[in-house]
């Protein structure tokens, strides 16, 4: 197998006199959609944050291509790991013409035709010129997808990305992330189980702390091991090849 874009290596990470995140170790490679399960609160933020280099870890390292992830000078670095925060609000009211321009990294040279394509890949176009203020929460996740997208980075490591979008927005989205060229890798959030199931090639799970199940969607979502961690039964039925699951009780 080609080298990874990223392997975290034992990390591990302490916060608030308790340990968040506990000898994760993994490897995302060009290609891979990977999805990031778990129960609310089992650390999948921490972690994603961790991966990113936006916190710093209590034990073990990240690599970014074979070298340490501090080693890495800023700006290298965010041109290859794109990062979708849970929630992010920009500090000023800014449009979302000039937002897509931040997120290309071209200043204000972006020629409008540029962005006018970058925004219709995400059903954008007709929104350009309004301010954040005024876009719906569906347009905003789209939006910051965009813009963390424009510059493509070879690693896209997202918190969540379909939170505030509708059933076929997320299929988009999805969609749109299998799409990227094969150099590219992808982890994601994801609270729709069978959203993981129909596009991601490896699925992790998360519970408090622990990377306690990972591999193919088929194999892990059928694990019954699966309804403990989220604490309820779930049904499942293979539709279409894929496998598909329901809550049944609490
Ligand atoms: N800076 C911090 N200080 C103290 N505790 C924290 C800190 N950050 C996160 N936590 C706690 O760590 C645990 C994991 O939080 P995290 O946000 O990583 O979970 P999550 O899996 O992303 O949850 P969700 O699905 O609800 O978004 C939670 O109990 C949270 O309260």
């Amino acid at each position: 197998m080609s080298q990874p874009l990223l392997r975290a290596e034992g990390l591990c990470w302490d916060a608030g006199g308790r340990r968040l995140v506990e000898a994760v170790s993994l490897a995302l490679h060009p290609g891979e959609m990977v999805g990031l399960l778990g129960p609310n609160g089992a650390g999948k933020s921490s972690l994603i944050r961790l991966l990113a280099g936006l916190t710093t870890p209590t034990a073990g390292r990240v690599l970014l291509q074979g070298r340490p992830l501090a080693d890495w000078p800023m700006p290298l670095r965010a041109r290859r790991i794109g990062y979708l925060p849970q929630s992010f609000a920009p500090h000023w009211d800014v449009t979302l013409a000039e937002l897509l321009r931040l997120g290309a990294g071209r200043g204000d040279t972006a020629a409008p035709a540029d962005l006018r394509s970058l925004a219709a890949r995400y059903g954008l176009e007709e929104r350009l010129a309004q301010r954040w203020s005024s876009l719906s929460g569906g347009e905003r996740g789209r939006a910051l997808l965009a813009t963390v997208l424009a510059a493509e980075p070879p690693l896209l490591l997202a918190d969540e990305p379909g939170a505030a979008l509708d059933v076929a927005q997320q299929w988009r989205m999805m969609a749109l992330l299998r799409a990227r060229p094969k150099r590219c890798a992808a982890l994601v959030v994801l609270h729709d189980l069978n959203l993981a199931a129909r596009w991601c090639d490896l699925v992790l799970v998360l519970d408090a702390g622990r990377l306690v199940m990972a591999g193919h969607p088929s194999d892990v979502l059928r694990d019954p091991r699966l309804d403990a961690i989220y604490g309820m039964s779930f049904g499942r039925v293979m539709e279409a090849g894929y496998l598909r699951l329901w809550p049944q009780e609490v």
